[in-house]
């Protein structure tokens, strides 16, 4: 049988980005603050746009639905494919495009992520989470990041919108930790405190816009944890998550978080309840990511004007 090439698998991250750890010149773990400056160099020099707010568009939100999605929706847009990005790694998920989008959404700058990167596609979790960095690198004060969740809570319904309130890093109760390695002060201190990860003021704000948009029946506050996958869980997994109060399940953001918080970031997240999370046994339904794009698009419309709303009320609490 000829040799599987991993570069030619679909949903498999390409062979030159797979080795675990990667060293900058022997620096240790992850690229060098230098290395994250050329990439934000790259970008600045190729756009007049100066985001203050980042926005990391989930599964099925920034660009499965052409013309419908967020990012299709950022006016006067310079876009740079990952591949042509120095340093940057690749999307390989389906219902992430894989190109960053600057522009402006309402009247606020912006650049938004048509594609984020996952730990189940061979990335490391430092690599998941470089754009970040590199959002911290051009002058981003606030990352909003949003993603596709199984929903766990008995109230919550396919379609809700789930304000993260907290997380549970249960990637890194096992040593998993986008931190991990030798720390460079210009990013943050050694050890965040991450009690204060999701901004208070922003949560508020996000309640009192659901109102004004009356979507505040579809839109709820809740716990949010990360699993490797790529496999969704298992109802034994499904029970114990819910015993230690996880409200909804994904397989990103929790690391993006973190690294925001280090580099002093505001933090602002969404997760978007795409599937019931089955809890009991002898159910017929099963997770599937059609069913998570279906969900992404069936919303599309209601979270692009939330999440436009949402940008112009954080951008004014930004000092000029
Ligand atoms: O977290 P985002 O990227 O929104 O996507 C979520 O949905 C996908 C599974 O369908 C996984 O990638 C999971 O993390
Ligand atoms: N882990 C996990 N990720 C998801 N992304 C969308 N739905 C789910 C889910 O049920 N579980």
């Amino acid at each position: 049988m000829a040799p599987i090439n991993a570069s030619e698998v679909k949903g498999y991250a390409p062979k030159e980005v797979l080795p675990e750890v990667e060293t900058d010149n022997g620096k240790g773990i992850g690229y060098s603050y230098d290395t994250l400056q050329e990439t934000a160099n790259f970008l600045l020099s190729r756009t007049s746009v100066r985001p203050r707010i980042g926005i990391i568009c989930g599964s099925g939100m920034g660009s499965y639905w052409k013309d419908g999605s967020l990012a299709d929706h950022i006016e006067d847009p310079v876009r740079f494919k990952y591949e042509d990005i120095p340093n940057f790694p690749v999307s390989t998920v389906e219902g992430h495009t894989g190109q960053l989008v600057f522009g402006k959404l309402g009247d606020v700058p912006v650049m938004a992520m048509q594609g984020r990167f996952h730990y189940y596609e061979g990335y490391p979790l430092w690599k998941c989470c470089l754009p970040v960095r590199v959002m911290k690198l051009i002058g981003i004060k606030v990352l909003m990041a949003t993603n596709a969740a199984g929903g766990l809570k008995s109230a919550y319904k396919v379609g809700d919108i789930m304000i993260v309130k907290d997380h549970i890093n249960m990637m890194g109760f096992a040593g998993n930790n986008p931190l991990h390695g030798p720390n460079d002060e210009r990013f943050g201190p050694r050890f965040p405190p991450m009690n204060r990860a999701y901004n208070y003021e922003y949560r508020k704000i996000a309640k009192e816009v659901a109102k004004e948009l009356s979507i505040d029946n579809i839109v709820r506050e809740g716990v949010y944890t990360c699993l490797g996958g790529p496999n969704f869980e298992t109802v034994a997994e499904l029970n114990m998550l819910k015993m230690v109060g996880v409200d909804a399940v994904g397989m990103s953001t929790v690391h993006e978080v973190i690294t925001a918080r280090h580099c002093d970031m505001h933090v602002f997240a969404l997760s978007l309840i795409t599937n019931e999370c089955v809890v009991e046994y002898d159910h017929d339904a099963e997770a599937n990511h059609e069913e998570v794009l279906d969900v992404g698009r069936m919303r599309q419309d209601i979270l692009r004007k939330y999440v436009t709303k949402l940008v112009e009320r954080f951008n004014k609490t930004l000092t000029p």
